[in-house]
């Protein structure tokens, strides 16, 4: 590749191009200052507050919002490095060309896709996403397709074998016909030209389908049944094969070499691999499955750039690697670039999206502000890696154990020669990474539940750079949780994953900060202190309604200079973010329901992260895990999630906070009125409380539906609400004492 960039530099070839615009940048470091001064302001009103407090209980108060501020205040600088210098990039496939004449000038490509779970991440759907990248517009012997299978299911093996089949006929006729849908099930319910040649390949999709699913619905037993002449199968013949216990399992299913589809082409590489497990080792979930990857994959093909793809991510647009081989080959960027990231983005999405499932920050918005720092973080799929990255620095390459897998070896045997098969086979066992640096120097990190947060943070410490590649085309499509508790869970694995980081040797505000400047240290801080805004907002979600619902006054009043103060801060805060969020290709509905899913994330997701992080530093319940997240779906569930209705429907203890919230906002709404009331039209002190409880109280609304106005299976089960109802009971008699 190195001389692919001499070629582009001496050529001068446009590959890529960046846009600042002046103007966000001036307005953004303009409008941290003022708001900056801002909160300086409100800090001097909380000290003199503090100060002046008259009483035990007022003191307490006075303490309880001085530290919510504090946290708001450290999550609001934190955030502020993103705006400094956000940076758009724009690539030029087209003059690829001029420099990759042949085939063979094209760098090899391995793509991993991780599945975990045949019953909650649907074969059907994996094999849906292998195929999108298999028929990548790339030379199609350069592209090898590993699938890390860690359900280690026979079921997810079968719909591959069943897939390598149909790739025969459908690659080439993505060829001819140029399709741009090439994950077929896009493809076969988008509004496709209907001829004789789609009718004949919809038909084969559809068999495969049918045959896939129904095995997968009978169940393993019955697949052994039915392939008994079949050997792929028969590790699972064995009684002592559990997906949690069982030896390394790898199938080469196609053979570039081999392999030709029914135009004579040859198709690309495929092979299945399930790492082996036991019971007594750890396995470090996603990321150990990559590791087990990084090594098949170098025993086999070796390739110097690797696609990492979650098993429901499939590819978008045929021209993806180009886009970022734009990147990979420009030799300004050099050596020193490690990988390429495309943004998360996902189909089936409500329409107004209601879970706040697109993560926009995350996803759209920080990543340009990281883009003219250092480079944006890894976001676990969607990227493109240059090999070498996972071998030490830029400069300074980690020698190890076998030569054979160094990023420059080549391989030159067949792939499914026993001498390459033996090796595959030895690097996926389970004591293969003992006493080696495989997850703290060499490969994806381990030690945090978020292994891409923490593998791409560590390769920027170590001097890589990256880049944020957002086309036009959506590169990427994956799945979004549809039900509430699921995406709630979701938020919590990661926070608590982030806290993970936050809390061992590599914490961004030292180490971070240390290895890569204030900004990236403290773009990395905001993601590591995430769960900290469960102090924040359960605050705000109940002190201010409790102490209203007693008649006690704790913002300044209307006609205070301060209360200009207060104000200032929220809409500046909120303003902020409504304009940044349209930006990003948002709407006006979808960030309404954004900013109430942060407040829901806050005091559910957040907060029990929280509380789990403790417990398991304490040494009490020390095993959370990696909970996957659902992607199959239930039909009922899909059809309220389309209707917009929020999906309770259990009792979880993740509900508890927000429906007790929701109960006392509103509660306390109507104490206040009727304390105004009362007090004939005095409102004036209570009006800045008036509106926090209103504010919740609008937000909560789907929550008063589900607890009173629905019928259907989503709705809240009563026994929450009384629960909640008790809980909120229970915590304005306490909050009388404070009186
Ligand atoms: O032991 C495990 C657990 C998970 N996975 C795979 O990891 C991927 C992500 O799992 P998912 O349940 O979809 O988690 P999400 O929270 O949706 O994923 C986000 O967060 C993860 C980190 O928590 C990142 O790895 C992902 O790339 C990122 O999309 C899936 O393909 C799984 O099959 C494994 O291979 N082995
Ligand atoms: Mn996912």
């Amino acid at each position: 590749m190195e001389n692919m960039r001499a070629r582009a530099a001496a050529k001068a070839f446009l590959l890529n191009s960046q846009h600042i615009s002046p103007l966000t940048i001036t307005f953004n470091r303009f409008f941290a200052a003022i708001y900056g001064a801002g909160l300086l302001a409100l800090f001097y009103y909380h000290i003199t507050s503090l100060l002046n407090s008259t009483s035990l209980g007022s003191f307490y108060l006075s303490v309880s919002l001085f530290i919510s501020d504090a946290v708001l205040a450290f999550m609001w600088a934190t955030a502020q490095a993103f705006r400094m210098n956000p940076l758009r990039r724009r690539e030029f496939p087209a003059n690829l060309k001029e420099l990759l004449e042949k085939d063979s000038d094209f760098p090899a490509l391995d793509v991993f896709i991780c599945t975990a779970d045949p019953y909650k991440e649907p074969p059907m759907n994996v094999v849906n996403t292998a195929l999108s990248v298999m028929a990548y517009d790339y030379p199609i012997s350069k592209i090898s397709v590993y699938v890390s299978d860690d359900g280690g299911s026979a079921l997810t093996l079968f719909a591959f074998m069943e897939a390598a089949r149909f790739a025969a006929a459908w690659l080439p006729f993505c060829r001819k016909n140029d399709v741009v849908d090439r994950n077929p099930d896009v493809f076969f319910t988008s509004n496709y030209h209907l001829n004789s040649e789609t009718e004949e390949i919809k038909i084969m999709y559809e068999k495969m389908k049918i045959e896939v699913e129904n095995i997968c619905e009978k169940g393993m037993d019955e697949l052994l049944n039915v392939k008994e002449e079949c050997m792929a199968f028969n590790p699972w013949r064995t009684k002592s094969f559990t997906p949690k216990h069982h030896p390394a399992v790898i199938q080469v299913l196609l053979e570039s070499s081999k392999n030709k589809d029914i135009s004579g082409e040859a198709l690309p590489n495929l092979i299945y691999v399930s790492r082996q497990k036991s019971l007594t080792s750890h396995h470090h979930f996603k990321a150990g499955a990559l590791n087990t990857l990084l090594r098949v994959s170098a025993t086999m093909t070796n390739a110097p750039i690797i696609l990492t793809l979650d098993c429901d991510m499939y590819s978008n647009d045929p021209h993806t690697p180009a886009r970022a081989l734009c990147y990979f080959l420009d030799s300004k960027l050099g050596n020193n670039l490690g990988y390429v990231q495309f943004p998360q983005r996902f189909s089936g999405v409500s329409k107004n999206d209601i879970y706040g499932g697109e993560l926009k920050h995350v996803f759209m918005m920080n990543p340009v502000g990281f883009n003219g720092l250092l480079g944006t973080n890894y976001a676990g799929t969607g990227t493109f890696f240059i090999r070498r990255v996972f071998f030490g620095g830029p400069s300074s390459f980690e020698s190890f154990d076998l030569s054979k897998h160094s990023p420059n070896h080549v391989v030159e045997r067949s792939i499914e020669s026993q001498e390459v098969l033996d090796l595959a086979h030895l690097v996926a066992s389970c004591d293969y990474e003992n006493n080696t640096e495989w997850g703290c120097k060499l490969g994806f990190r381990y030690g945090s539940l978020v292994e891409d947060f923490i593998t791409g943070y560590c390769l920027q410490s170590e001097g890589w750079r990256s880049v944020f590649c957002n086309p036009k085309r959506v590169a990427f499509y994956g799945d979004v949780p549809i039900n509430l508790l699921d995406g709630l869970n979701q938020i919590k694995r990661w926070s608590i994953g982030f806290f993970e980081v936050a809390f061992s040797k590599y914490n961004p505000i030292t180490y971070g900060v240390r290895s890569m400047g204030l900004l990236m240290g403290l773009c990395y801080t905001h993601y590591a202190f995430w769960l900290a805004w469960c102090i924040p907002v359960t605050v705000y979600a109940f002190l201010p309604q409790l102490a209203l619902i007693n008649g006690i006054q704790i913002f300044p009043q209307v006609w205070d200079a301060w209360f200009v103060v207060y104000i200032f801060l929220f809409l500046g805060a909120y303003g902020q973010d409504l304009v940044e969020f349209i930006h990003a290709e948002g709407t006006l509905k979808k960030w309404w329901n954004d900013q109430r899913m942060w407040m829901i994330r806050s005091v559910s997701s957040f907060l029990f992260g929280c509380i789990e992080f403790t417990l398991k530093s304490l040494g009490i319940n020390p095993n959370f895990g990696f909970n996957l997240t659902s992607k199959a779906m239930n039909e009922e569930e899909s059809k309220r999630y389309k209707q917009e209705l929020f999906e309770f429907g259990v009792f979880s203890p993740m509900f508890v906070p927000i429906t007790t919230a929701a109960i006392v906002n509103l509660a306390s709404f109507v104490c206040g009125l009727i304390r105004i009331w009362k007090s004939g039209g005095a409102w004036e002190h209570l009006f800045a409380q008036m509106l926090v409880a209103g504010f919740g109280v609008v937000n909560c609304w789907p929550i008063y539906e589900a607890m009173a106005l629905r019928n259907d299976e989503g709705k809240l089960p009563p026994k929450l609400t009384f629960f909640s109802i008790s809980l909120a009971l229970l915590l304005s008699y306490f909050a009388s004492f404070f009186h």
